[in-house]
Protein backbone atom coordinates (compact mmCIF):
# COMPACT_ATOMS: atom_id res chain seq x y z
CA UNK A 1 0.00 0.00 0.00
CA UNK A 2 1.09 3.66 -0.80
CA UNK A 3 1.19 4.76 2.63
CA UNK A 4 2.34 2.00 4.56
CA UNK A 5 4.98 2.97 6.98
CA UNK A 6 8.23 2.02 6.13
CA UNK A 7 10.08 -1.45 7.12
CA UNK A 8 13.59 -0.23 8.80
CA UNK A 9 16.68 -1.90 9.57
CA UNK A 10 19.15 -0.07 12.07
CA UNK A 11 22.68 -1.10 11.90
CA UNK A 12 24.48 -0.31 15.76
CA UNK A 13 20.91 -0.89 17.37
CA UNK A 14 22.00 -1.68 20.66
CA UNK A 15 24.61 1.11 21.01
CA UNK A 16 23.87 4.58 22.58
CA UNK A 17 22.26 6.25 19.76
CA UNK A 18 21.03 3.37 18.25
CA UNK A 19 18.88 2.19 21.06
CA UNK A 20 16.68 5.63 21.02
CA UNK A 21 16.72 5.03 16.99
CA UNK A 22 15.39 1.61 17.27
CA UNK A 23 12.77 2.56 20.33
CA UNK A 24 11.60 5.83 18.67
CA UNK A 25 11.07 3.26 15.01
CA UNK A 26 9.07 1.17 17.01
CA UNK A 27 6.71 3.54 19.10
CA UNK A 28 5.95 5.14 15.67
CA UNK A 29 4.48 2.25 14.52
CA UNK A 30 7.59 0.68 11.98
CA UNK A 31 7.98 -2.60 11.35
CA UNK A 32 11.50 -2.45 12.99
CA UNK A 33 14.43 -4.95 12.32
CA UNK A 34 18.18 -4.19 14.25
CA UNK A 35 21.00 -6.05 12.72
CA UNK A 36 23.78 -6.98 15.56
CA UNK A 37 26.98 -8.87 16.15
CA UNK A 38 26.26 -12.10 17.73
CA UNK A 39 25.58 -12.96 21.50
CA UNK A 40 28.74 -14.66 22.73
CA UNK A 41 30.35 -15.47 26.33
CA UNK A 42 31.98 -12.37 26.46
CA UNK A 43 28.47 -10.00 25.45
CA UNK A 44 27.70 -7.95 28.54
CA UNK A 45 24.81 -8.34 30.70
CA UNK A 46 23.44 -4.86 29.18
CA UNK A 47 24.05 -5.99 24.94
CA UNK A 48 22.37 -8.94 26.35
CA UNK A 49 19.17 -7.39 28.59
CA UNK A 50 18.97 -4.40 25.41
CA UNK A 51 18.05 -7.91 23.30
CA UNK A 52 15.87 -8.86 25.22
CA UNK A 53 13.91 -5.95 25.50
CA UNK A 54 13.47 -5.03 21.71
CA UNK A 55 12.29 -8.97 21.60
CA UNK A 56 9.70 -7.77 23.82
CA UNK A 57 8.90 -4.78 21.70
CA UNK A 58 8.57 -6.63 18.70
CA UNK A 59 12.20 -6.08 17.15
CA UNK A 60 13.33 -8.65 14.96
CA UNK A 61 16.69 -8.98 15.94
CA UNK A 62 19.33 -10.57 13.09
CA UNK A 63 22.66 -11.74 14.23
CA UNK A 64 25.58 -11.23 11.61
CA UNK A 65 28.84 -9.78 11.26
CA UNK A 66 29.66 -7.20 8.13
CA UNK A 67 31.59 -9.22 5.96
CA UNK A 68 28.63 -11.79 5.93
CA UNK A 69 27.39 -10.10 2.32
CA UNK A 70 24.69 -12.36 1.55
CA UNK A 71 22.77 -12.23 5.32
CA UNK A 72 23.30 -8.59 5.12
CA UNK A 73 21.45 -8.76 1.71
CA UNK A 74 18.82 -10.91 3.01
CA UNK A 75 17.77 -8.91 5.70
CA UNK A 76 17.79 -5.88 3.19
CA UNK A 77 15.31 -7.10 0.70
CA UNK A 78 13.16 -7.51 3.92
CA UNK A 79 12.93 -3.89 4.82
CA UNK A 80 13.01 -0.04 3.11
CA UNK A 81 15.14 2.10 5.04
CA UNK A 82 18.59 1.49 6.46
CA UNK A 83 19.62 3.77 9.58
CA UNK A 84 23.51 3.30 10.62
CA UNK A 85 24.44 4.31 14.16
CA UNK A 86 27.28 2.27 14.10
CA UNK A 87 30.30 3.96 16.61
CA UNK A 88 33.84 5.36 15.40
CA UNK A 89 35.12 1.98 15.28
CA UNK A 90 32.56 0.24 12.69
CA UNK A 91 32.42 3.68 10.50
CA UNK A 92 34.16 2.03 7.41
CA UNK A 93 32.54 -0.87 7.99
CA UNK A 94 29.54 0.86 6.36
CA UNK A 95 31.18 -0.04 3.14
CA UNK A 96 30.03 -3.21 3.33
CA UNK A 97 26.67 -1.89 4.15
CA UNK A 98 26.69 0.33 0.89
CA UNK A 99 27.71 -2.83 -1.31
CA UNK A 100 24.96 -5.07 0.30
CA UNK A 101 22.67 -2.38 -0.38
CA UNK A 102 23.75 -1.93 -4.08
CA UNK A 103 22.96 -6.05 -4.40
CA UNK A 104 19.86 -5.90 -2.96
CA UNK A 105 18.18 -3.23 -4.98
CA UNK A 106 15.29 -2.28 -3.38
CA UNK A 107 16.55 0.42 -0.33
CA UNK A 108 14.67 3.54 -0.51
CA UNK A 109 16.98 5.66 1.88
CA UNK A 110 19.71 5.00 3.60
CA UNK A 111 21.45 7.49 6.63
CA UNK A 112 24.76 6.77 7.18
CA UNK A 113 26.38 6.77 10.88
CA UNK A 114 26.58 10.90 10.78
CA UNK A 115 24.24 12.46 13.19
CA UNK A 116 27.04 14.81 15.07
CA UNK A 117 28.44 18.06 13.36
CA UNK A 118 28.33 19.06 9.69
CA UNK A 119 31.36 16.92 8.62
CA UNK A 120 31.37 18.74 5.60
CA UNK A 121 31.60 22.27 6.82
CA UNK A 122 33.67 22.08 9.35
CA UNK A 123 37.93 22.23 9.73
CA UNK A 124 38.84 20.96 12.97
CA UNK A 125 41.89 19.97 15.15
CA UNK A 126 43.35 17.08 12.99
CA UNK A 127 42.88 14.51 15.19
CA UNK A 128 38.89 15.00 14.88
CA UNK A 129 39.57 15.99 11.38
CA UNK A 130 40.83 12.32 10.70
CA UNK A 131 37.65 10.59 12.62
CA UNK A 132 35.36 13.02 10.24
CA UNK A 133 37.23 11.86 7.16
CA UNK A 134 36.19 8.46 7.33
CA UNK A 135 32.13 9.90 7.54
CA UNK A 136 32.72 11.86 4.59
CA UNK A 137 34.51 8.64 2.82
CA UNK A 138 31.00 7.00 3.80
CA UNK A 139 29.12 9.81 2.73
CA UNK A 140 30.78 9.81 -0.90
CA UNK A 141 30.83 6.27 -1.23
CA UNK A 142 26.96 6.75 -0.59
CA UNK A 143 26.79 9.18 -3.47
CA UNK A 144 28.96 7.21 -5.89
CA UNK A 145 26.70 4.51 -5.19
CA UNK A 146 23.14 6.18 -6.59
CA UNK A 147 21.69 5.30 -3.43
CA UNK A 148 18.88 7.05 -1.91
CA UNK A 149 20.11 9.07 1.17
CA UNK A 150 19.52 11.58 3.87
CA UNK A 151 22.77 12.84 5.72
CA UNK A 152 21.94 13.81 9.19
CA UNK A 153 23.38 16.66 11.39
CA UNK A 154 22.18 16.29 14.81
CA UNK A 155 24.41 18.52 16.43
CA UNK A 156 25.20 17.54 20.19
CA UNK A 157 23.33 14.58 21.99
CA UNK A 158 21.86 16.57 25.12
CA UNK A 159 21.66 13.49 27.46
CA UNK A 160 25.66 12.75 26.52
CA UNK A 161 26.51 16.33 26.80
CA UNK A 162 24.61 17.31 30.35
CA UNK A 163 26.53 14.42 31.52
CA UNK A 164 29.70 14.66 30.18
CA UNK A 165 29.93 18.61 30.95
CA UNK A 166 27.62 18.77 34.12
CA UNK A 167 28.49 15.59 35.67
CA UNK A 168 24.99 15.75 37.93
CA UNK A 169 25.20 12.33 39.27
CA UNK A 170 28.79 13.42 41.00
CA UNK A 171 26.93 16.68 42.07
CA UNK A 172 30.76 18.29 41.62
CA UNK A 173 31.48 21.51 43.52
CA UNK A 174 34.16 22.37 40.09
CA UNK A 175 32.66 21.92 36.49
CA UNK A 176 35.33 22.05 33.70
CA UNK A 177 34.79 25.22 31.04
CA UNK A 178 36.16 24.88 27.98
CA UNK A 179 37.82 27.99 26.50
CA UNK A 180 35.51 31.45 27.56
CA UNK A 181 32.32 29.10 27.74
CA UNK A 182 30.73 31.45 25.42
CA UNK A 183 30.94 29.61 22.54
CA UNK A 184 26.84 28.91 20.91
CA UNK A 185 26.64 25.00 20.93
CA UNK A 186 23.17 23.23 19.57
CA UNK A 187 22.25 20.52 22.19
CA UNK A 188 19.24 17.96 21.20
CA UNK A 189 17.63 15.42 23.26
CA UNK A 190 18.78 12.10 22.27
CA UNK A 191 14.90 11.20 21.79
CA UNK A 192 13.77 13.75 19.85
CA UNK A 193 17.30 13.12 17.10
CA UNK A 194 15.50 9.81 17.08
CA UNK A 195 12.42 10.81 16.21
CA UNK A 196 12.51 13.51 14.09
CA UNK A 197 15.12 10.96 12.37
CA UNK A 198 12.78 7.98 11.98
CA UNK A 199 9.94 10.97 10.57
CA UNK A 200 12.60 11.83 7.85
CA UNK A 201 12.86 8.30 6.94
CA UNK A 202 9.34 8.90 4.98
CA UNK A 203 9.66 12.18 4.06
CA UNK A 204 10.42 12.52 0.03
CA UNK A 205 10.65 16.61 0.67
CA UNK A 206 14.27 14.83 2.83
CA UNK A 207 15.88 12.36 -0.15
CA UNK A 208 19.54 13.09 -1.13
CA UNK A 209 19.39 16.16 1.21
CA UNK A 210 21.27 16.82 4.36
CA UNK A 211 18.90 17.62 7.35
CA UNK A 212 20.52 20.06 10.13
CA UNK A 213 18.84 19.64 13.43
CA UNK A 214 18.87 23.23 15.03
CA UNK A 215 16.26 24.53 16.99
CA UNK A 216 16.27 28.16 17.89
CA UNK A 217 15.65 26.85 21.33
CA UNK A 218 18.09 24.55 21.65
CA UNK A 219 21.51 27.01 20.72
CA UNK A 220 23.13 27.46 24.06
CA UNK A 221 26.81 28.49 25.74
CA UNK A 222 28.15 26.31 28.25
CA UNK A 223 28.08 29.08 30.80
CA UNK A 224 24.31 29.58 29.99
CA UNK A 225 23.95 25.90 30.50
CA UNK A 226 25.44 26.20 34.09
CA UNK A 227 23.62 28.90 35.05
CA UNK A 228 20.47 27.28 34.07
CA UNK A 229 21.56 23.77 36.14
CA UNK A 230 22.48 26.51 39.24
CA UNK A 231 18.72 28.15 39.26
CA UNK A 232 17.06 24.80 38.91
CA UNK A 233 19.49 22.55 41.53
CA UNK A 234 19.65 25.70 43.71
CA UNK A 235 23.15 25.11 44.01
CA UNK A 236 26.38 27.24 42.46
CA UNK A 237 29.11 25.74 40.83
CA UNK A 238 32.99 26.74 40.79
CA UNK A 239 33.79 27.47 37.03
CA UNK A 240 37.63 25.86 36.19
CA UNK A 241 38.25 27.05 33.00
CA UNK A 242 40.75 25.47 30.70
CA UNK A 243 41.96 27.64 28.27
CA UNK A 244 41.96 26.60 24.47
CA UNK A 245 45.78 26.56 24.00
CA UNK A 246 46.20 24.06 26.70
CA UNK A 247 43.31 22.33 25.15
CA UNK A 248 45.33 22.36 21.49
CA UNK A 249 48.39 21.27 23.52
CA UNK A 250 46.47 18.37 24.58
CA UNK A 251 45.15 17.05 21.22
CA UNK A 252 48.86 17.25 19.53
CA UNK A 253 50.38 15.44 22.88
CA UNK A 254 48.10 12.99 23.73
CA UNK A 255 48.51 10.02 21.82
CA UNK A 256 45.91 8.22 19.81
CA UNK A 257 42.89 8.08 20.51
CA UNK A 258 43.10 10.18 23.51
CA UNK A 259 43.67 13.06 21.39
CA UNK A 260 40.49 12.55 19.89
CA UNK A 261 37.61 13.44 22.32
CA UNK A 262 39.80 16.58 23.70
CA UNK A 263 39.72 18.16 20.09
CA UNK A 264 36.23 17.33 19.49
CA UNK A 265 35.79 19.54 22.79
CA UNK A 266 37.55 22.22 21.40
CA UNK A 267 35.71 22.14 17.96
CA UNK A 268 32.13 22.17 19.94
CA UNK A 269 32.82 24.49 23.11
CA UNK A 270 35.61 26.57 21.83
CA UNK A 271 35.46 27.00 18.58
CA UNK A 272 31.07 26.63 18.87
CA UNK A 273 31.50 24.81 15.12
CA UNK A 274 27.79 23.42 15.80
CA UNK A 275 27.10 27.47 14.85
CA UNK A 276 29.53 28.04 12.85
CA UNK A 277 27.47 28.60 9.33
CA UNK A 278 24.68 30.12 8.43
CA UNK A 279 21.97 28.04 7.02
CA UNK A 280 21.71 28.16 3.84
CA UNK A 281 18.33 28.08 1.36
CA UNK A 282 19.32 24.48 0.70
CA UNK A 283 19.97 23.57 3.90
CA UNK A 284 16.65 22.04 5.68
CA UNK A 285 16.35 22.55 9.31
CA UNK A 286 14.52 19.64 10.86
CA UNK A 287 12.81 21.48 13.39
CA UNK A 288 10.78 23.72 10.60
CA UNK A 289 9.45 20.28 8.87
CA UNK A 290 6.66 18.69 11.04
CA UNK A 291 4.35 20.49 12.81
CA UNK A 292 2.94 18.11 14.97
CA UNK A 293 6.18 17.15 15.97
CA UNK A 294 8.52 19.16 18.45
CA UNK A 295 12.02 19.20 20.04
CA UNK A 296 12.56 19.24 23.39
CA UNK A 297 14.46 21.99 24.98
CA UNK A 298 17.47 22.48 26.99
CA UNK A 299 15.52 23.57 29.82
CA UNK A 300 12.78 20.53 29.65
CA UNK A 301 15.57 18.25 29.03
CA UNK A 302 17.13 19.61 32.53
CA UNK A 303 13.87 18.98 34.36
CA UNK A 304 14.71 15.23 32.74
CA UNK A 305 17.97 15.10 34.65
CA UNK A 306 16.22 16.62 37.81
CA UNK A 307 13.59 13.62 38.13
CA UNK A 308 15.13 10.95 36.40
CA UNK A 309 18.91 11.27 35.13
CA UNK A 310 19.68 9.67 32.01
CA UNK A 311 22.69 7.08 32.44
CA UNK A 312 26.27 8.54 31.53
CA UNK A 313 28.05 7.17 28.49
CA UNK A 314 31.31 7.15 26.92
CA UNK A 315 31.94 6.94 23.37
CA UNK A 316 34.35 4.04 21.27
CA UNK A 317 36.85 5.75 19.70
C1 LIG B 1 33.89 15.42 23.95
C2 LIG B 1 33.73 13.96 23.77
O1 LIG B 1 33.12 13.75 22.49
C3 LIG B 1 32.57 12.54 22.31
O2 LIG B 1 32.55 11.72 23.20
C4 LIG B 1 31.99 12.27 20.97
C5 LIG B 1 30.60 11.75 20.89
C6 LIG B 1 30.95 13.16 20.46
C7 LIG B 1 30.87 13.54 19.04
C8 LIG B 1 31.49 12.81 18.03
C9 LIG B 1 31.34 13.22 16.69
C10 LIG B 1 30.61 14.35 16.40
O3 LIG B 1 30.43 14.79 15.11
C11 LIG B 1 30.01 15.08 17.42
O4 LIG B 1 29.27 16.18 17.04
C12 LIG B 1 28.54 16.86 18.05
C13 LIG B 1 30.14 14.69 18.74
Amino acid sequence: MENEKSKILIFGGTGYLGKYMVKASVSMGHKTYVYARPITTQSSPAKIGIREEFQAMGVTIVQGEFDEQEKLVSVLRHVDVVISTVAYPQVLDQLKIIEAIKVAGNIKRFFPSDFGVEEDRVTPLPPFEAFLEKKRKIRRATVEAGIPYTFVSANCFGAYFVNYLLRPREQPQDISVYGSGEAKAVINYEEDIAMYTIKIADDPETCNRVVIYRPQKNIVTQLELISLWEKKTGKTFNRIYVPEDEIVKLSETLPHPQNIPVSILHSLFVKGVTMGFELGEDDLEASGLYPDLEFRTIDQLLDIFLTSPPDAAAAAF
